[in-house]
């Protein structure tokens, strides 16, 4: 048999590839296609918004989790993912390979009125989190937290170039990794990259689509390597992660609305093993 390897300069030109076919990517058609009905429907439990939610949130309800910086890789221009985050760190780093994301979520962090409406989503977590919390008082605890939007890219050693000073206490990343790898060597090896960014013993929250080959934002259409549960597992393994929780979300016929090919959603909290 022979070993599919890929040359250095072929895995430069498919991550070029993917580079390209984002300069296309649409913040305000995807928001469209995955933050608003049917797939944000949240009047039942089961809809895929709300469990992706109520994981995030069981997850820091725990008290595990916290620190002094949060780090959200590959946020595009979604907060959700850093709602139940905001009470157990005092900074949280968005962070974004598009200047039209980061802009994104400026806007919102500005309150700027024609910027993408979370307060579905805000109301939902603030009910499930059970602490009485208005939404107004959450939306604007996240709002002070999010001080820094930085320019990233999983694929260079150093995503986020010299500009870290230090690494920080944990890392939220919801379906960037497979969104943005041309096949499963440079899904690990982006996984190895951002590692580099969190400290030894520090909680990582990964969120992603399972067997996705591609999804729609606007113009943009955007290759995903497909993931199985075992792949993500074995990669998490492979960069030294101990599995604290893995769980699968079946995308019900309902959500299979064209935007991609996705066949579910997982959602991993692991933890950075240090170094013997
Ligand atoms: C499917 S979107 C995920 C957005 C958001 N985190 C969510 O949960 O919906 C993938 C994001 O990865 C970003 N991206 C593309 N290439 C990247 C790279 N090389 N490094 C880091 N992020 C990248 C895109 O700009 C996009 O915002
Ligand atoms: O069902 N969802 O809530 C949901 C949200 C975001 C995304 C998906 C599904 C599937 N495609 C990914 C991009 O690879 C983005």
């Amino acid at each position: 048999f022979t070993v599919k390897t890929q040359s250095p300069s072929a895995a430069m030109s498919s991550i070029a590839a993917v580079g390209e076919s984002y300069q296309k990517f649409n913040p305000r058609a995807y928001l469209q296609n995955n933050y608003m009905p049917p797939r944000a429907d949240f009047s039942s439990e089961d809809c895929v918004v709300p469990w992706k939610l109520r994981c995030l949130a069981e997850a820091f309800a725990t008290g595990d989790i916290h620190g002094r910086t949060l780090i959200d890789i590959g946020s595009g221009p979604t907060i959700y993912q850093l709602l139940s985050a905001c009470d157990h760190f005092e900074e949280i780093i968005a962070t974004d390979y598009l200047e039209v994301n980061r802009e994104v979520l400026r806007q919102w962090v500005r309150g700027e009125p024609d910027s993408f409406d979370w307060s579905p989503y805000i109301k939902h977590v603030c009910r499930i989190e059970g602490k009485g919390e208005q939404w107004k008082e959450k939306e604007q605890k996240l709002r002070g937290k999010l001080r820094q939007i930085l320019p990233i890219d999983v694929h260079q050693p150093e995503p986020l170039g010299s500009q870290l000073c230090q690494p920080a206490d944990a890392l939220v990343s919801t379906f960037c990794l497979e969104a943005v790898s041309p096949d499963r060597l440079s899904f690990e090896r982006a996984l190895r990259n951002v590692t580099t960014l969190l400290q030894p013993r520090g909680h990582f929250l990964l969120i992603g689509a399972l067997e996705e080959s591609f999804y729609l934002a606007g113009e943009a259409k955007l290759s995903v390597v497909p993931v199985s549960e075992a792949d993500v597992k074995e990669a998490l393994s492979k960069n030294g992660y101990h599995i604290h929780d893995f769980r699968s979300y079946l995308m019900p016929p309902s959500l299979k609305i064209g935007v991609d090919d996705v066949s579910g959603v997982f959602f991993v909290h692991a933890q950075k093993q240090p170094v013997a």
